[in-house]
């Protein structure tokens, strides 16, 4: 091999190993693992993925075709890691790994096996990368992303949920289709919990900053004739009804992860709904996580936005921190 190369070049400096600037691990390599790391490869916002999983032969046949596809990629190191020292030094490390749900399942069903799947994660991805940020993107997010944030010893703005940044862009799309605007143009963000007590904050969905209350739907009455009340029932039903349909959901959270990973890699400091520690906020007396407009950048959440909420819209955060605090409140870490 040596031989072969020298025949074919002079060499004038030995190559450089520059240091990893953008290292990112994910954990676990299913359906959603894999479309998150595929959507970080298209972006090019990495010069490092390294993948790991308990399933060695999974790992390793996912790891060998996303290699295979590298001529076409712009991201120096694609590769599976044995084991968690391999993940050292990363910038990002994203948890997708557990059970998911099954047809009838809701996520926080889910709870009790994946707090213990993430006993075997979080301290050994804390004890390689004491600098990275953690995305916790496997269900119920926002109490897995608490469960992160203890077992992790992390500051708060290093322990991110990918919360309710899908909800919004499955209410953006909704909302866009009912316009026939492009879902870029339509503002509007879900809060809450990432799940069944999610909150639609109405009063500030907007397109070019016209509100769309403004414009009359604001009674209950009137959001039903315009089916703006059956937006977010849609939203909330979303998982369900692909579980349905195809048995998971992957392509959506692919492409929200990535969008969340380029803020947090290039300090991009864009405001998106993720799961962050919400106490003190909007009346909220907990220590739970769930979903508020966040500044994201190198350093994790950066802000949370003061978002003016109506009454029920914050009665209505409140009670979705409630739902979260029941559960959570009768863990042992
Ligand atoms: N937050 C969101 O918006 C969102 C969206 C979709 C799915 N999810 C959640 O993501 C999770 C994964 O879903 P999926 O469809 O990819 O499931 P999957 O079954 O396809 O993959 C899970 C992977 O985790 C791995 N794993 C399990 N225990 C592990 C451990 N201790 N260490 C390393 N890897 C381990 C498994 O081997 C498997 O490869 C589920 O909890 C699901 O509910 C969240
Ligand atoms: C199941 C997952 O949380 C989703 O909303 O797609």
């Amino acid at each position: 091999m040596a031989v072969l190369r020298e025949r074919l070049l002079l060499e004038v400096t030995p190559v450089m190993v520059p240091e990893t600037k953008a290292k990112v691990t994910v954990v676990g390599v299913g359906q959603v693992g894999m479309a998150c790391a595929f959507s970080i490869l298209q972006l090019s916002i990495a010069d490092d993925v390294t993948l790991i999983d308990t399933m060695e032969d999974k790992l390793r046949g996912e790891v060998l075709d996303l290699q295979h596809g590298s001529l076409f990629l712009k991201t120096a190191k694609i590769r599976a890691a044995k084991d968690y020292s391999e993940t050292a030094n990363s910038k990002l490390c994203i948890i997708t790994a557990g059970v998911r749900q099954r047809e009838g399942e809701s996520r926080l069903d889910l709870v009790h096996r994946n707090v213990e799947v993430f006993k075997q994660i979080v301290p050994q991805l804390a004890r390689h990368s004491p600098d990275a940020v953690l995305l916790v993107v496997s269900n119920p997010v926002d109490i897995l992303t608490y469960v992160a944030w203890k077992l992790s010893g992390f500051p708060r703005e290093r322990v991110i949920g990918s919360g309710t940044n899908l909800d919004s862009a499955r209410f953006r799309f909704l909302l866009a289709e009912k316009l026939k605007i492009s879902p870029s143009s339509v503002h509007g963000h879900i809060i809450g919990e990432h799940g069944d007590s999610s909150v639609a904050v109405w009063s500030g969905a907007n397109v070019a900053g016209v509100r769309l209350q403004s414009l009359g739907p604001d009674t209950k009455a009137q959001q039903d004739s315009e089916g703006l009340l059956e937006i977010h029932r849609k939203v909330v039903d979303s998982a369900y009804e692909v579980i349905r349909l195809k048995g998971y959901t992957s392509w959506a959270i692919g492409l929200s992860v990535s969008n969340l990973a380029q803020s947090i890699l290039k300090n991009l400091r864009t405001v998106q709904a993720v799961s962050t520690l919400v106490q003190g906020l909007h009346g909220i007396s907990e220590e739970v996580f769930l979903s508020l407009p966040c500044v994201l950048g190198s350093a994790g959440v950066c802000g949370v936005l003061n978002q003016p909420l109506k009454e029920a819209e914050t009665q209505r955060l409140q009670r979705s921190a409630q739902t979260l605090w029941n559960v959570q409140r009768k863990l042992t870490l």
